[in-house]
């Protein structure tokens, strides 16, 4: 009955829906077809219907249940929840409660299958910080509104941007790129509004702005915050009417574009140094994307080294180059000012250096990276250093707690030692294993670099 009663009541709010009369019959329809949601009584032949939503969620986990208790089973609700049902509903059911209930579990799902299918273009990254924008970027698709991405430069703004426009409504349509850094404002003018013939020394002809030409598309402003603040102004009045004139034109034009913006800069401190105009600012606000910077980007490092590396050692038309151990931790350990493009860029190198080896070790690693990995293990090594009036990081002998000290002339060679051996592991791997680099850049003679090598144990790779 109160099945029968909430087929009409979805078929009248323009679903499809079938009623049945037992979990198995149920469980068997499942088995047939894909369904949304299930109304599922407490009250059974089976027994509880609470027992039934562990087998109904294995055969069909996208599914949402949907409890309907009586007024005196109220006791269920929890159990159910805990059982993994989505909702519930009370009987008697109105119609109200029920079109509610649906509506959003359905609007849902809409969303979270649009998340599934976004396509993520050539953006690379499982991290939960990098998921999230991703996941952006779906919200994002399913509406029109201004977006605007932030972050450090080379964390993927472009990328973001493309993908965002990839995977909107607007897809098929024109994606156009301005790159606002020192752009002078009678060009910016022009370039963005479009002109008339003669406007300015030079334009022979009439030329179409590049709003105009995004019509029905997607205008990316990358470096937004370069604008100068009058062509900041002219942009906040198009943003709010979605036209505008042309220069040295009477008439006006009418452009259904969607902007997307990025800027590596603090456009909130712009704002507060006057900078940036705080209206423009607002309206960004509506929609922000927040690329995290890479060193943030957990396990995403080995994810963009393996496919920037396949990509690479094919352009070069080399066989797939291993990664070693060493290499992956000093990448790891770096703090990449300049982000992906800079990981790229030190793939690129690396690969250069390592074309006739197997694998890429710490070696191929510009010494910018192999240094700081030196600098950490140091600092790890070293947990409490005593600082000299020269300069120097020491860590002193301790004594042995009975109040006396060791002999000056033992703590002396100690510390020599100590430090001649941590000085020289340094300097055999910044040297990249030349001799002529490690004797320049150390001021040994040649004979007195193998001499110490051989006392603390050290070799140059390859020597
Ligand atoms: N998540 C990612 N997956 C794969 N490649 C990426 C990713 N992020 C960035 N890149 C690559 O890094 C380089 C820099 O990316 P992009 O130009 O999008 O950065 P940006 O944030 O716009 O930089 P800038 O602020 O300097 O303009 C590009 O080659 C891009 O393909």
């Amino acid at each position: 009955m109160i099945g029968q009663l909430l087929k009409l009541m979805a078929i009248k709010e323009g679903h499809q829906c079938e009623a049945v009369f037992s979990v198995a019959e149920g469980l068997e329809f499942l088995q047939r077809e894909p369904v949304d949601i299930i109304f599922l009584d407490v009250l059974l032949p089976e027994g509880n219907g609470i027992n039934s939503i562990p087998p109904i969620l294995n055969s069909a986990p996208e599914t949402d249940i949907v409890m309907l208790t009586g007024e005196s089973s109220t006791q269920y609700i929890e159990k159910a929840f805990k059982a993994g049902a989505t909702d519930y509903l009370i009987k008697p059911v109105n119609l109200e409660r029920f079109s509610k209930v649906v509506g959003s579990l359905i609007k849902l799902k809409r969303k979270n299958n649009v998340q599934r299918q976004i396509s993520r273009e050539e953006i690379i990254g499982d991290s939960a910080k990098i998921k999230q924008c991703i996941e952006k970027v779906a919200q994002s698709s399913l509406g029109d509104a201004n977006v605007l991405i932030q972050g450090e430069t080379g964390t993927g703004k472009e990328l973001f941007a493309k993908a965002i426009h990839a995977n909107s409504g607007r897809a098929k349509n024109k994606y156009i790129i301005v790159d606002c850094t020192n752009l002078p404002v009678n060009l910016a003018e022009s370039l963005l509004f479009g002109h008339d013939r003669g406007s300015f020394t030079g334009a022979e002809k009439a030329k179409k702005g590049l709003f105009e030409l995004a019509h029905n598309g997607t205008i990316f402003l990358d470096e937004i915050g370069d604008l100068d603040l009058a062509i900041q102004k002219s942009l906040l009045r198009v943003l709010q009417e979605k036209k505008f004139r042309p220069l040295s034109t009477a008439y006006e034009v009418e452009s259904d574009f969607r902007l997307v913006a990025a800027t590596n800069r603090d456009l909130q401190a712009m704002v507060h140094q006057g900078t940036f105009r705080k209206d423009l600012y607002f309206r960004l606000q509506a929609f922000v994307i927040s690329l995290p910077p890479l060193r943030e980007r957990e396990g995403d490092i080995e994810r963009l080294v393996d496919h920037y590396l396949g990509i690479i050692c094919e352009e070069k038309e080399m066989r797939p180059l291993e990664v070693g151990e060493d290499f992956m931790s000093a990448l790891k350990a770096y703090e990449w000012p300049g982000n992906v493009r800079e990981l790229v860029n030190v793939l690129q190198i690396s690969v250069h250096k390592a074309m006739f080896d197997d694998r890429l070790t710490f070696y191929h690693l510009p010494q910018q990276l192999r240094m700081s990995k030196v600098v950490q293990d140091a600092e790890i090594r070293s947990p409490e250093p005593h600082v000299t009036p020269s300069g120097y990081n020491l860590t002193l002998p301790v004594h042995d707690g009975d109040g006396t000290l060791p002999k000056l002339k033992e703590v002396r060679k100690k510390t020599i030692d100590a430090m001649e051996q941590s000085y020289l592991h340094q300097l055999v791997m910044l040297s990249d294993n030349s001799a002529k680099t490690a004797c320049k850049m150390s001021g040994l003679s040649r004979a007195r670099l193998y001499e110490l090598l051989n006392k603390h144990n050290l070799s140059l790779r390859g020597n």
